[in-house]
């Protein structure tokens, strides 16, 4: 576990641009004409219409989609009552947090005013900029006011954070530390330790999915709280017991189920720990150190069940699983206000969130092998790309169903596939990708049914409706991995080429290659030889038609696979050279780019079947291809090295192809901007169009160029490398590759493999019949 130190803290802050976020313009303003329409004269007209109908700011600001986060720093974390402007890191760390989970904007607002009324009325002041206010580290009991009020006087959503985001994860992680020790909700004895903001609410809200007011001890900095207590506030009396045998925290703590600690670092001894009942929940939330550390609980005893606020800890409690989500979804259908059915609705999907099986990304990011629901699991990851989604749209919906939403949602495919967007991790690209593929599921033989990266993509590629796959490898190894990784290997075949029982498909095969193979020298004992390795079985599979794709690459390098691949499956008859294209999704769209992995240094010919190649691949893809042919130099300004080889690529595919939209040589800013291509040369075939392919002169600057997108940037997903010119649909992938990079080859592989007798030259009529991805 990561060991956060003071000085890398400091640093992580002070680097750089000074503090964790920057604001962005999301319009053009490069011309004199953009100025005039972002602000004076052109900005007139939406401020009239705003003035006529005020809904019209969420259709021409950034209001529907931007969240006050506002402290006056009375209780800024654990730390206490430092300040307005000192809390101002937490504040922009949730902006950042916010921005990163669930794709909002955020102002921080730092006011310093403790005065509750007058707290109030600044908010209410700048409340239209915002399309909801997010309230934090304000101390209790002030916070409880001056959020009844908000909520009451403004008609956007208002959430003390720290009350509702903490409520609702560690309600969500109640339900589950309850269900993996075998526990009822209506029977546990719990603790809390504190009873500020935070506590309050949670309380509140165990007790609306169950937990028992006379079960429930609270205590606050003087010890338990009870009813003969003098001058106990509101919501200290709401929980006050009436039993008159606690005094101390530790006598509360005999022999009860759950602890929360909501209060103050190191205030929970491990003997108080082992006081506990059997298998004793501990959430020991407090910020930044937590009522106890995690080593010391574990080491109190081992059937502890337990949380900490921190990252850097197994099972954490922290409402940034949260406030993104239930912001996003209150967002999404203009509601009035965040209530308890959205609250109950936001921790019920995060409970069941965690039952499932991980995401691959997720375990990754952890270093772990797989998250499995239990003891060192039962709450979501913060990462887990699955959170926006589920979380949201169980909010949304809870807000429709109570009445608060003013902009229903319709389409709950269509919103779920936009959450995913506005998250970069699925474009409508790889969703059309996916249910071309899923129209018609095909055999796909994986050579590396051994490897786990493999194995897991296979079986997630036949869970996603879109093959059957054969995998390749030890039968035993294989299930006994399976097993271990949870995998359901219903529908999947496994083949060991090795033993006897294929001893005569084997034999089939290598007659099959000698014969194609006997004018270039190869015998039957060679090919035989050579089936017993798995490229060339699982070759010989789709070369036979046993089976409709095949994939590699995870164990074998890339130069040895392609020999394979020309010696078994051969190159289409009308190209000498094949290729591969990865394909690019941005947020500016979707680009294929080539070669990026197989011709080092193309010269004229092999660079012209490239092109076509990758005209066709473009088309493959229902795309009109509009091609930069890159290099360099510009249309000839340098008449001598590579950029003439370019230059005479073009010539030839213009004359061949006189509307093919290609043009070059060019420089990649030249591709991407047409407004400065056609500015400075309006003569080419590209002008006003917007370029979608792009030809690199050589492999250094192709495979370059879409790894250092695909490294330096978050909002660009690759999918790739995908072959091209092969007689067949064989594919590879990169040994680096992730289950995700393989699901995605496969679906290519498949679409590939729907293309009867493949030619990637496909008609236009079949095309349409394929219905294969959508522009
Ligand atoms: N993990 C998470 O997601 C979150 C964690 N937190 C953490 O919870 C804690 C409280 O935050 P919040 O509710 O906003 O703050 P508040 O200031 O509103 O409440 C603090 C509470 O802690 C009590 N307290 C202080 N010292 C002790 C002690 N020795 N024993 C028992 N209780 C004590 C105070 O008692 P009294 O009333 O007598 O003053 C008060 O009730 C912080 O550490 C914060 O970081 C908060 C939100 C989210
Ligand atoms: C996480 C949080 O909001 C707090 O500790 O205050
Ligand atoms: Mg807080």
């Amino acid at each position: 576990m990561v060991k956060i130190t003071k000085e890398a803290a400091l640093t992580y802050h002070a680097q750089g641009r000074p503090g964790k976020i920057e604001v962005v313009p999301t319009k053009p303003y490069r011309t004199q004409t953009d100025l005039s329409l972002a602000y004076s004269p052109g900005v007139a007209f939406p401020c009239l219409e705003i003035q006529e109908n005020p809904h019209e700011a969420y259709k021409y600001t950034s209001k529907g989609n931007l969240v006050a986060v506002i402290s006056n720093g009375t209780a800024v974390l654990g730390l206490g009552d430092i300040g307005a402007m000192s809390g101002k890191p937490v504040m922009e760390g949730k902006g950042l947090l916010f921005k990163i989970y669930g794709g909002i904007d955020v102002f921080d607002i730092e006011i310093n005013e403790k005065d509750p009324d007058k707290f109030i009325e600044v908010v209410k002041r700048i409340a239209p900029t915002f399309g909801g206010i997010n309230l934090e580290d304000i101390k209790a009991p002030e916070c409880f006011e001056i959020e009844r009020r908000l909520k009451e006087e403004l008609d956007i959503p208002v959430m003390h954070d720290d009350q509702h985001g903490t409520a609702i994860v560690s309600a969500a992680g109640l339900l589950n530390a309850l269900d993996v020790a075998g526990k009822k909700i209506e029977d546990v004895r719990i603790v809390v330790s504190g009873a500020g903001a935070a506590a309050i609410s949670c309380t509140r809200l165990y007790c609306a999915f169950g937990a028992r007011h006379e079960n429930i001890v609270m205590c606050d900095s003087k010890g338990p709280i009870r009813t003969d207590r003098p001058g106990l506030t509101e919501q200290k009396r709401e929980f006050a017991t009436s039993r008159t045998d606690v005094n101390t925290l530790a006598e509360a703590l005999e022999g009860a189920d759950v602890f929360v600690g909501l209060s103050k670092g190191n205030i929970l001894s491990q003997d108080m720990v082992r006081s506990m009942s059997d298998h004793p929940i501990i959430f020991a939330l407090a910020n930044p150190e937590p009522e106890i550390t995690y080593e010391d609980a574990m080491a109190a005893r081992p059937d502890v069940l337990m949380s900490t606020g921190r990252t850097d800890y197994p099972n954490q409690i922290n409402n940034v699983i949260v406030f993104p989500y239930i912001f996003r979804g209150a967002l999404d259908v203009a509601s009035s206000a965040i209530n308890e059915e959205m609250k109950m609705a936001a921790a019920r999907a995060i409970a069941e969130l965690a039952r499932r099986p991980v995401p691959d990304i997720v375990n990754r990011t952890y270093d772990v092998r797989k998250f499995e629901y239990g003891p060192d699991y039962f709450i979501p990851k913060p990462i887990d790309p699955r959170l926006i989604t589920e979380v949201s749209m169980a909010v949304a919906k809870a807000a429709m169903d109570s009445g608060v939403a003013r902009r229903p949602i319709k389409d709950w495919k269509a919103y779920k596939q936009q959450l995913r967007e506005l998250m970069g991790q699925e474009t409508k690209f790889t969703q059309n990708l996916y249910d071309t593929a899923r129209s018609d599921p095909k055999r796909v033989v994986y050579a590396e049914g051994t490897h786990t990266t493999m194995l897991q993509a296979a079986v997630k590629a036949k869970e996603e409706g879109f093959c059957k796959p054969i995998l390749l490898g030890n039968v035993d190894r294989i299930y006994k991995l399976a097993n271990d990784l949870q995998l359901n290997m219903d529908g999947v075949e496994v083949i060991d080429l090795r033993r006897d029982d294929q001893a005569n498909r084997r034999h089939r095969y290598a007659h099959i290659l000698a014969e194609k193979k006997q004018r270039e020298g190869y015998t039957y004992q060679e090919a035989n030889d050579k089936m017993y390795e798995r490229n060339y079985f699982g070759m010989m599979m789709v070369e036979t038609g046993e089976a409709d794709a095949f994939i590699t690459g995870l164990y074998t390098k890339y130069s040895n696979t392609i020999k394979v691949a020309e010696e078994v499956i051969g190159i289409q008859p009308e190209y000498k050279h094949f290729g591969t294209m990865h394909i690019i999704n941005s947020k500016k769209g979707t680009f294929f780019v080539a070669d990026t992995l197989i011709n080092r240094h193309p010269d004229l010919e092999t660079l012209l079947d490239i092109t076509k190649l990758s005209a066709d691949t473009v088309r493959f893809f229902n795309r009109t291809p509009v091609m930069a042919m890159l290099s360099y130099s510009n249309f000839g300004t340098d008449k001598a090295g590579s950029p003439t080889v370019v230059h005479e690529v073009v010539r030839r595919m213009q004359e061949e192809f006189p509307h093919l939209a290609i043009d070059g040589e060019m420089q990649l800013n030249f591709a991407l901007d047409k407004t400065l291509r056609d500015d400075k040369y309006p003569f080419t075939r590209l002008k006003g169009l917007d370029v979608n392919t792009l030809i690199f002169p050589c492999l250094n600057s192709a495979n370059s160029s879409y790894k250092m997108l695909k490294t330096m940037s978050d909002d660009v997903s690759v999918i790739g490398p995908i072959q091209m010119g092969l007689n067949k649909p064989i594919h590879f992938t990169d040994f680096e590759s992730s289950v995700d990079d393989i699901v995605n080859i496969t679906a290519v592989a498949v679409l590939d493999a729907i293309v009867e007798e493949r030619r990637i030259c496909i008609v236009p009529q079949d095309r349409r019949k394929l219905k294969v991805v959508e522009s």
